[in-house]
């Protein structure tokens, strides 16, 4: 049996750029609800996600688990009741750069598939 089913991204031969602020915006314009918050000088994009319940809300943030894994790049969550509230940025750029862009496009492909 093969443990190696889940791969997980190697981002420490690539150099990443970090995104201007108009670059972003124009990234989140195709990814309804999600907004450049935080500070300039730690910016964050973010998404608050509302769910019927609990268990909801629990497995989207299972799912999600999966993509962080994956992409070896994991949110910062405020979970509730029925809200996950998630926002990202890249260390390595101290910024947003587009594997933040890429991961709120695979956290969206998520939730299309149910
Ligand atoms: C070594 C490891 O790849 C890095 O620390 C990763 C881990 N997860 C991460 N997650 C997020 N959101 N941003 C990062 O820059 C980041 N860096």
């Amino acid at each position: 049996m093969s443990n190696m089913t889940l791969q997980q991204k190697d981002w420490s031969q690539q150099k990443r750029s970090a995104l201007s602020p108009e670059q972003t915006r124009e990234q989140l314009a195709a990814l309804s609800g999600w907004e450049l918050t935080g500070t300039a000088a730690s910016p964050v994009i973010r998404k608050t996600y509302r769910f019927g319940n609990f268990y909801e809300t629990m497995a989207f943030v299972n799912a999600l688990a999966l993509v962080a894994h994956q992409q070896d790049h994991h949110p910062d969550l405020e979970v509730s009741y029925n809200r996950c509230q998630v926002s990202l940025n890249t260390h390595d750029v101290g910024g947003i750069s587009d594997t933040d862009i890429d991961c709120a496009r695979r956290i969206e492909a998520l939730l299309k598939l149910a």
